[in-house]
């Protein structure tokens, strides 16, 4: 290694080290004083100008309760579940994944401070705010972890973005809307994320042309240039009703100073979040939850706001799953019911019994919430097939979890994931359980039931809600299942080992 390297690796060790100092809450002599040495030795250490030993380096982990630096291979961690037991007691839905990247991508509009108040703590949350940081903005979180402060600078470091957290997340292509309306030209590297087959990122590039923008896919990276001279009037028609798409067109609007009509917009949950966060910023938006919105957008945003996003719909479907799988009584609090109606009418007309408490409003006091209790049921197969549907429709990321609720019921489902050309594939995992789930093509499963489930070991697939389907699965199946590599689960999902062992789950991690 040159001396140079060796600055740069410190430097980069020094700024883990304040990342997950400052994520924690905690100041440098807080830090010190856990290490038993001095604040200005922890300085050192963090602006790269101190040689660290290894030793050092685990004292440091274990002081930050973090797992900065591993020596040797990332040990992938295992689950060891013992299924065939009813679960019990109230387990309460997070804060969304989805919801929170795409504020955490928004924030880039505010030259003001943005606090969000209860992210979940998930690695694609981790991810966006590694990339934020990597380019100068400050992202702080709260003492008990909870909330985050984030500040841009007045000149983003576009140049040093993280590429590694960047290609991990599909949701980078979200930075697209906020940048377009600072920077005339940067570049991003591409987008990644799940295994779910391909992704096209066209309908972004269609909706942001009319905000000036012109991008040039090539070596990895998109190449964007932003014409400065548009109308103050705008008009966006999205070819695809998605969700990230019409976040992108929301961002670009929110600075653009003039009126943007967007047509064919999801009213998607994460897209009512982002309208409510930008609402807040001063930036009116008409038509929250329809197809159609108009932006009457700023030409300046600097604004200090608190934002608290909404509970996830796709873990309250989990959560309710792993009650109707293994025929518990449990309650999943917080459900945010405008986007489970349909999945419970569904259920519903499966034979599922359940009860809901009388509404209350989330933190953001936009979103209605209930509890909804799912007594045992004995479920029957639906009589038309299981579609998703861009929103108001059954929501394309709790399908996976109609798979093993079919291999729970009686008769034969068919699943039709129109949407996903590798998704559906992942869910056939479940014949290792003893489900019947026979693939017609890559995008329709015909699932027959009941299902005598029985433990099997498992790799976990690449993909968040398959994995997740499987874990619940071996709660159901009786015996040890073990599920290998499940480290995808921690994308989406805070805790979710240790929050269903709260509910009575059998369930034990461990390491090669
Ligand atoms: C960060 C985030 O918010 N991610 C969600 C978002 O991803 P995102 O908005 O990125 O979803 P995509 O744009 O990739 O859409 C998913 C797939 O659906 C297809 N498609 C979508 C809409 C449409 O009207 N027609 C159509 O064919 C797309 O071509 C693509 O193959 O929406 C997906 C679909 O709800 C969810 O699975 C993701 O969890
Ligand atoms: C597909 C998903 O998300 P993403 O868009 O982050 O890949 C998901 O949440 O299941």
């Amino acid at each position: 290694m040159t001396a140079t390297d060796e600055t740069t690796t410190l430097a980069e060790i020094g700024s883990l080290i304040r990342g997950a100092r400052q994520s924690k809450g905690i100041t440098q002599s807080q830090l010190a004083e856990r290490l038993s040495t001095s604040q200005s030795a922890i300085a050192r250490i963090e602006s790269g100008s101190q040689n660290l030993s290894v030793e050092l380096l685990s004292r440091i982990n274990r002081a930050l309760e973090a797992d900065l630096l591993s020596i040797g291979t990332p040990r992938a961690q295992h689950l060891r579940v013992t299924g065939g037991h009813q679960l019990a007691g109230t387990i309460t839905v997070n804060s969304s994944k989805n919801g929170a990247v795409a504020l955490l991508c928004a924030s880039l509009l505010n030259r003001g401070r943005t606090t969000l108040r209860g992210v979940a703590r998930i690695v694609e949350v981790d991810r966006i705010v590694a990339v934020l940081r990597s380019i100068g903005v400050r992202a702080t979180w709260s003492a008990d972890g909870k909330d985050l402060e984030i500040v841009p600078p007045a000149n983003l470091d576009l140049d040093a973005i993280d590429d590694d957290a960047a290609r991990r997340t599909r949701s980078i292509i979200m930075f697209l809307g906020p940048l377009l309306g600072r920077e005339q030209q940067f570049q991003l590297p591409y987008a990644g994320g799940c295994d779910l087959g391909t992704r096209t990122v066209e309908p972004h590039m269609v909706a942001l042309r009319p905000f000036g923008l012109d991008v040039v896919a090539t070596g990895g990276r998109y190449h964007a240039t932003v014409k400065a001279d548009r109308p103050d009037e705008l008009s966006v028609v999205l070819t695809e009703r998605g969700d990230t798409v019409t976040e992108n067109a929301l961002m670009a609007a929110a600075h653009h100073p003039g009126v943007t009509t967007i047509r064919n917009a999801s009213p998607n949950y994460m897209v009512q979040d982002l309208c409510f966060y930008l609402e807040l910023l001063g930036v009116r938006v008409e038509g929250i939850g329809t197809t159609t919105l108009r932006v009457h957008g700023l030409e300046d945003i600097a604004a200090d706001v608190e934002y608290a996003p909404a509970e996830d719909p796709v873990e309250a479907m989990s959560l309710l799953t792993a009650g109707i799988v293994t025929h518990s009584e449990i309650t999943v609090a917080r459900v945010p019911i405008e986007f489970m109606e349909i999945e419970l009418a569904t259920l519903s007309e499966m034979g599922l019994r359940y009860t809901l408490s009388p509404e209350y409003p989330a933190a953001n006091g936009r979103t209605r919430l209930v509890d909804v209790t799912v007594h045992p049921s004995d479920l029957k197969a639906p009589i038309d097939k299981i579609h998703p549907m861009p929103f108001p429709g059954l929501n394309i990321d709790n399908l996976p979890f109609f798979a093993v609720i079919a291999a729970s019921a009686e008769g034969h489902t068919l699943i039709h994931d129109w949407v996903y050309d590798s998704r559906a594939i992942h869910l056939t995992d479940l014949t290792r359980l003893g489900a019947d789930v026979r693939m017609l093509d890559p995008h329709r499963l015909d699932i027959t039931g009941p299902t005598h489930w029985s433990g099997a070991e498992i790799s976990c697939p690449p993909a968040l809600r398959p994995a997740v389907v499987i874990l619940l699965a071996m709660l159901a199946a009786k015996g040890t299942s073990v599920l290998r590599g499940v480290d995808i689960i921690a994308r989406g999902y805070e805790q979710l080992q240790e929050r269903l062992i709260e509910l009575g789950a059998q369930i034990e991690t461990f390491r090669d």
